[in-house]
């Protein structure tokens, strides 16, 4: 597109120098000797930038600038040795100044640099607003997530700890990724933990770090996660597996912001945002003693509760389309799930929620083949989810468990169950099932081989 520019300056020779000038250049431009005449260009055109003589016939450059620089880009002309005029009309919000006589090399290059400016200025806003707009990362409709979402949206902005609670699989992450996204420290570090992955000293270490020396193999000193999210958020994910000694240390940094390494002498201080997540009744475990009540209090000043994907069914067939155009992009497929298979979908429970949503899509795209719809025969789901009652969910939810058979199961039965929930639950990461279960992942190995999880 090639620029507008409207040249208004009484100055008749000058005026068709200028224009002249500025055509041979490449753009389009106009000139006006009064401003009013300028305004009726204005009426109908929308200028790319506006040369404008400070001393007009029937206007003062220093009255006609407020309204005109909220428009358009303003590049000034003023008499030689009114360098003062010039310099209180960029104040006033003019780009650029030219003073008289108007060299026109210079004028190439002011006019230039102008539109190079505008230019990248817009660029920025219309990319700062996209940022801004930018979608959540979840994906749903249902007022009950949209109550999360307002949630986010007022404890964000604060630096305020935040408790995740529900069920496995529901998104807690999600919505710690999210207070950070739409946090003040955005633009910092976002450093997440798995709490029940660890021993409790690797677990200590890797959260407050170490000196040298602190424990066997400790040969140097090693920053924590909470001195790598340094001014950013820290998600410590399952809180309720945390040790009694560590729920001490972590209360520590939440009431006074001060902690040691591991092996240290000296306090540190932590800068950070925590969002933990839960899918543990920590009221309960407060009350019965195995977490401590002054940390709970601690963290629950601002509770999320994220509810079970079976009490927002709604967001089941968008959750199914976001999986489905997600999928992995070396196979991307172009898919639509079958009436039939909505139907499918929602009457069954959810009892991994949109974990396991997420991996039965999955699972459906490789199954339908070519098929454009995926059919309610495509879609597997676990056995033992379709006969569970709500309640007795929520119960076994509150205990991080969710098996149940309409038979009397043989150990083999609940330990193949068992090892399908956690496959589900650590997206198949077979290290982090064989640490749930205890034991080792030649282990884990072995007993996929044993379900046919794996060829033998
Ligand atoms: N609203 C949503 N929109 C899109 N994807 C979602 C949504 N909620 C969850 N997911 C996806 O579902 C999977 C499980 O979510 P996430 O890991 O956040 O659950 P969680 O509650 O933290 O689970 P756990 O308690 O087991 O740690 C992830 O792949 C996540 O991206």
């Amino acid at each position: 597109m090639i620029p507008l520019i409207l040249v208004v300056d009484d100055d008749v020779t000058l005026n068709r120098l200028m224009v002249g000038q500025l055509n041979r250049m490449g753009y389009a431009a106009t000139g006006v000797h009064s401003w009013a005449e300028g305004q009726v260009y204005l009426q109908q055109h929308d200028p790319h930038l506006v040369l404008l003589d400070c001393q007009l016939p029937d206007a003062r450059g220093s009255q006609i600038l407020p309204q005109l620089v909220t428009d358009y880009p303003v590049v000034i002309i003023t008499a030689y040795g009114s360098v003062k005029e010039a310099v209180g009309a960029v104040r006033a919000g003019a780009a650029e100044y030219l003073l008289k006589p108007i060299n026109m090399d210079e004028l190439e290059m002011v006019i230039r640099k102008t539109l190079d400016t505008h230019s990248m200025r817009k660029e920025f806003l219309y990319l700062k607003e996209q940022v801004q707009k930018r979608k959540s990362f979840m994906v749903g409709q249902s007022p009950a997530l949209k109550e999360v979402e307002n949630m986010i949206g007022a404890v964000a902005p604060s630096m305020m700890t935040v408790l995740v609670q529900g069920e496995s699989g529901v998104g807690k992450e999600l919505v710690a990724r999210e207070i950070h996204e739409r946090s003040q420290v955005a633009k910092h570090s976002y450093v997440a933990l798995d709490c029940c992955t660890m021993q409790e000293n690797l677990f200590e270490s890797e959260l407050f770090g170490h000196e040298k020396g602190a424990f066997t193999g400790a040969d140097r000193q090693k920053k924590g996660l909470i001195e790598s999210a340094e001014g950013g958020s820290l998600f410590l994910d399952e809180i309720g597996e945390i040790t009694p000694a560590i729920q001490a240390k972590l209360l520590r940094v939440l009431e006074t912001g001060r902690y040691r390494r591991l092996g240290g002498t000296r306090d540190l201080s932590a800068n950070v945002r925590v969002v933990a997540a839960t899918n543990r009744d920590l009221l309960a475990m407060s009350q019965e003693g195995t977490f401590r009540a002054d940390l709970f209090y601690r963290l629950n000043a601002f509770t999320i509760y994220v509810p079970p994907l079976r009490e927002r069914k709604e967001d089941i067939q968008a959750l199914v389309d976001h999986f489905i155009s997600n999928h992995d992009f070396s196979r991307r497929v172009n898919k639509r799930l079958g009436d039939k298979s909505l139907d499918k979908l929602l009457a069954y429970p959810w009892p991994g929620n949109i974990r396991e949503l997420k991996n039965m899509v999955e699972r459906a795209i490789i199954l339908s083949g070519d098929a454009a719809r995926i059919q309610p025969e495509h879609i597997t789901l676990s056995s033992f989810g379709s006969e569970v009652s709500p309640t007795a969910l929520a119960a076994n939810a509150r205990k991080g468990v969710h098996l149940s058979f309409e038979h009397t199961p043989t150990l083999d039965d609940l330990e193949k169950h068992y090892l399908h929930l956690l496959l589900d639950k650590y997206d198949g990461h077979r290290g982090k099932v064989a640490r749930a279960l205890g034991i080792s992942e030649r282990n884990v190995y072995r007993l996929l081989k044993k379900y046919d999880y794996m060829d033998a």
